[in-house]
C-alpha cells in the first residue's frame, strides 16, 4: 500500500454518554487513509457475520509507515479479540504503529485478557477507533487506560458505518433483548400474499439473494405456524459457506404439518415453541428429528425475546404473518423494519397484509418510522426504518 502523508485529525472531545444510540461524536476530521483503514476494519469484522453473538463483530489493522503490516477479526465468542489477532500478524512491526480498531478496546478480564494492555504491551503509537464500546464493563475505560499510557487514541472514524455493523450488539446490551428485525415482502398494493394465502414470489431474486444474506447476519429468524404451513420455507442462507440463523416456530397448537422442510435440521438447526397442553405426541416426534421444543404456559412474542436474550443472542429477524407481526410490535419485539415493495398489483380486500391489527382508530396513532432509507433492489424498492424507541 502506499505511504500516505500523516494528517492527524482534530483532537477529539470524550463522548460525555456512550450510552446512547445514536453516533456520539461528531468532532472529527478523519482523512481518507483513515476512513479507508476503518472500512477494511469493517470488511474484517463481517468475515464473522452471525457468528460472533454475545459479543460484537470487530476488526482490526496493524499500519506501520503507511503499510499495512497486520490483521485481525473476532471469530466468535470466548476466542481472543480482533486486535490479539492483529497485534499477533504484525509481530515486532506493531511496535511505533498505529492500530484501527473498529469498536473501543476492551480494558477488563472477561473471557479474555484486556486489549488495552495487549496494545501498550505491544508498543503501538496511536489507536484509531471506530466508536466507544456502549458494554458498561468497557464504555470508554479501553481509551482512558491506553491514553494513561501516552498512547494517543482518536475515535469517532466511520462511527456511523460501525454502530451499523454492530447494531444488535448495542440494543442488547442497552436494553437486555435481542435487536428485532421484522422483514416483509409486500406488493405495490400493500400485499404479502393472495386472498387464497400464496406468497412465493413477491420480491425479484436480487430481494431475495438480499434477505438470505440478511439472514446470515441474524441469530435467528421467527415464524409462526401459519407460514409453516402455507410457505414450507427453508429459512436458511441458502449459502453453504455463510451462517445460518436458528429457525424459530411459534406455534400454540402444534396443529402443524408432519412433513416440514424446518423439520429437517440437517442444514440448520430449528426450536419449536409451543404452550402447555399441546400434543405431546407431535411435541416428540419433533425432538426425535432433532428439533428442539420448548413450551410456555403463555405464549408471546415478549417471552421469545427474553429466551433468545439468554440464549446470548443479539439480532433476531420476525419473518412472520401479519398477526404475528401485529403482536410483535405491540410487545416491542420489534425495532427495525425492512419492508421490500415489488411494483405489482394483486388487489382483494382480503389479501393478506404484511402488519394485523395494531389497535388504531386515527391517523394520528400511525407509527412513524425514524431513520428511513429507500433503497432500488433489483427491481424493487427496500424501505428501513426503526420504531420510535417509545414502543417498548
Ligand atoms: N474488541 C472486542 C470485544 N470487546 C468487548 O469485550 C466484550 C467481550 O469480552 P470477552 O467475554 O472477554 O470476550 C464485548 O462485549 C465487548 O464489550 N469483544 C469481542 O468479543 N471481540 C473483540 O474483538
Ligand atoms: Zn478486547
Amino acid at each position: 500500500m502506499d505511504k500516505l502523508p500523516e494528517i492527524s485529525p482534530t483532537s477529539l472531545s470524550f463522548p460525555q454518554d456512550p450510552l446512547v444510540e445514536e453516533p456520539v461524536v461528531t468532532e472529527i476530521i478523519a482523512n481518507d487513509f483513515d476512513s479507508a483503514m476503518m472500512l477494511r476494519c469493517l470488511e474484517l469484522a463481517a468475515m464473522a457475520l452471525g457468528q460472533t453473538s454475545p459479543n460484537p463483530l470487530v476488526g482490526a489493522v496493524v499500519v506501520q509507515n503507511g503499510e499495512v503490516v497486520g490483521e485481525g477479526f473476532h471469530p466468535r465468542a470466548g476466542e481472543p479479540h480482533a486486535e490479539v489477532f492483529a497485534l499477533k500478524a504484525a509481530g515486532e512491526r506493531a511496535r511505533g504503529s498505529t492500530i484501527y480498531v473498529s469498536l473501543e478496546p476492551c480494558n477488563h478480564y472477561g473471557r479474555t485478557p484486556p486489549c488495552s494492555e495487549a496494545l501498550i504491551n505491544a508498543g503501538v503509537s496511536k489507536v484509531v477507533v471506530g466508536m466507544v464500546d456502549p458494554n458498561p464493563l468497557v464504555a470508554g475505560g479501553g481509551m482512558a487506560r491506553l491514553r494513561a499510557a501516552g498512547i494517543e487514541v482518536v475515535v469517532g472514524v466511520e462511527e456511523a458505518a460501525c454502530r451499523r455493523l454492530n447494531e444488535g450488539f448495542i440494543h442488547r446490551i442497552l436494553y437486555q433483548r435481542p435487536l428485532g428485525i421484522l422483514k416483509y415482502a409486500m406488493t405495490l398494493d400493500g400485499k404479502i400474499a393472495t386472498t387464497s394465502g400464496h406468497s412465493t414470489w413477491v420480491t425479484n431474486q436480487d430481494a431475495r439473494t438480499e434477505v438470505h444474506r440478511l439472514r446470515a447476519a441474524c441469530d435467528a429468524v421467527v415464524v409462526g405456524g401459519n407460514t409453516v404451513i402455507q410457505d414450507n420455507p427453508y429459512l436458511t442462507s441458502h449459502n453453504s459457506n455463510a451462517h445460518n440463523p436458528l429457525r424459530v416456530v411459534m406455534s400454540r397448537s402444534l396443529n402443524l404439518p408432519e412433513q416440514a422442510r424446518l423439520w429437517d435440521t440437517r442444514e440448520a438447526p430449528t426450536l419449536v415453541f409451543t404452550e402447555v397442553g399441546s400434543s405431546q405426541t407431535f411435541q416428540n416426534m419433533l425432538r426425535e428429528k432433532g428439533v428442539e421444543v420448548l413450551e410456555f404456559r403463555s405464549l408471546t412474542p415478549e417471552q421469545v425475546m427474553t429466551h433468545l436474550y439468554e440464549r446470548g443472542f443479539c439480532s433476531v429477524l420476525w419473518e412472520c404473518g401479519g398477526i404475528l407481526a401485529a403482536n410483535a410490535i405491540a410487545q416491542g419485539a420489534v425495532q427495525k423494519i425492512m419492508a421490500f415493495i415489488a411494483p405489482k398489483i394483486i388487489g382483494g380486500n382480503h389479501a393478506p397484509t404484511p402488519v394485523g391489527d395494531l389497535g388504531l382508530t386515527s391517523m394520528t396513532q400511525a407509527l412513524p418510522l425514524e431513520r428511513v432509507s429507500w433503497r432500488i433492489v433489483g427491481s424493487d424498492c427496500l424501505v428501513e426504518g426503526y420504531l420510535p424507541s417509545v414502543i417498548k
